[in-house]
């Protein structure tokens, strides 16, 4: 069976690793790319390493108006930037968002892939997670699903890799201003606070009305490291044992003895979780690392696609994460 599939937003960080990745499916054939300023280029200008039958594959202006047959859509665009024209897609082509614009959007599931493949299998409009979220969720959802933890009480502590912002961005984003700096940004307000706290409250039936959320900018290319401060009295060894139960044949979760660390997850789809806590401290810290262009955009992405077109969802994900 070959799928055809295209990538808007193909030029950027999310659609690249996207075009990586479909590069090596085997069902998904990359029929149609798109973008805006790089539109007229072949990949080949973009991506030299592409083999020849994806190179000369020339960059179009997007416009769903001119779309060739498709199957699935991969849409990576600025948050703000893809809704309408999403819009006047024909319902018959199937779409992920990579952005931020359908989250928890009516018509629309949200696409945390490890947590309920089943809502997703099937739809024809997902929505990915963003990558805090996807690290975030991924660690707490067993803990939330069990009452291992207060819901209305958790504060979120997250480290980001530096194309987390994309290839544009400011200068804060360039080498010498992110290079042996750490940066905590989005104080009180991040985007990502909405879903993630709108999941909390689906998984456990509770308030997410406590919840902190700060992520902070570290000087490595990928990778996101979230480190969660929850109150309850479970222990660590209750976590782990939940963690595995609810993962149990999830193919992407790694469950982990050990505080896990980002290189573990890079170029890869895997989620790593972890959890130590102290009952007479009230205390439960959960940990969880993705790639933010794996896990956190581009992998759960496919992930989805395979999920809504009927495949084994690991279908061309097996690759192995990149180390060192
Ligand atoms: N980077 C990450 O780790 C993650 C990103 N995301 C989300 O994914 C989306 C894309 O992010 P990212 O790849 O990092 O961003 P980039 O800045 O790297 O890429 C943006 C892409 O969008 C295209 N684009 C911008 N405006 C338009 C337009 N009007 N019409 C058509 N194409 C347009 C650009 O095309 P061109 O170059 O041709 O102008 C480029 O390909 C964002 O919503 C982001 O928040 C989600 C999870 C993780
Ligand atoms: C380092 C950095 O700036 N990271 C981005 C996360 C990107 C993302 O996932 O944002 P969307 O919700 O738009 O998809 C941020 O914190 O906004």
């Amino acid at each position: 069976m070959t799928i055809l599939v295209g990538i808007v937003g193909i030029s950027g960080f999310g659609g690249g690793e996207a075009l990586r990745l479909i590069a090596n499916h085997p069902a998904f054939e990359l029929v149609y790319a798109a973008g805006d300023s790089t539109a007229g280029s072949p990949l080949a200008d973009r991506f030299p390493g592409l083999p020849a039958k994806l190179a000369h594959l020339v960059i179009q202006k997007w416009d769903p108006a001119t779309l060739p047959n498709l199957d699935v859509l991969f849409a990576s665009l600025p948050t703000g930037a893809s809704a309408a024209a999403l819009a006047r897609v024909p319902q018959t082509v199937k779409i992920v968002d990579i952005g931020g614009d359908h989250r928890y959007a009516t018509g629309w599931a949200y696409g945390l892939a490890d947590v309920w493949p089943s809502q997703i299998t099937g739809q024809t409009r997902v929505a990915n997670p963003g990558c805090f979220p996807a690290a975030t969720l991924n660690a707490l959802a067993p803990l939330l699903v069990n009452n291992l933890i207060d819901p209305g009480n958790i504060v979120i502590d997250a480290k980001t890799g530096i194309s987390g912002a994309g290839r544009g961005g400011d200068s804060k984003f360039g080498y010498a201003e992110s290079n042996e700096n750490l940066v905590p940004y989005g104080m009180l307000e991040h985007t990502h606070m909405p879903e993630i706290a709108t999941t909390i409250e689906h998984l456990s039936g509770g308030s997410a009305a406590g919840l902190v959320f700060t992520p902070h900018l570290v000087p490595m290319t990928r990778g996101i490291l979230v480190t969660i401060y929850c109150r309850g009295t479970a222990t660590t060894a209750q976590c782990l044992s939940a963690a595995r139960d609810f993962y149990a044949g999830r193919d992407f979760i790694r469950v982990s003895d050990t505080p896990p660390q980002t290189k573990w997850a890079t170029g890869s789809n895997l989620s790593f979780v972890s959890y130590a806590a102290d009952p007479k401290r009230n205390l439960v810290i959960a940990m969880g690392v993705v790639d933010n262009l794996g896990k956190g955009a581009a992998g759960q992405a496919v992930q989805n696609a395979n999920l809504m077109c009927g495949l084994p969802e690991t279908t061309g994900l097996e690759g192995l994460p990149v180390w060192p």
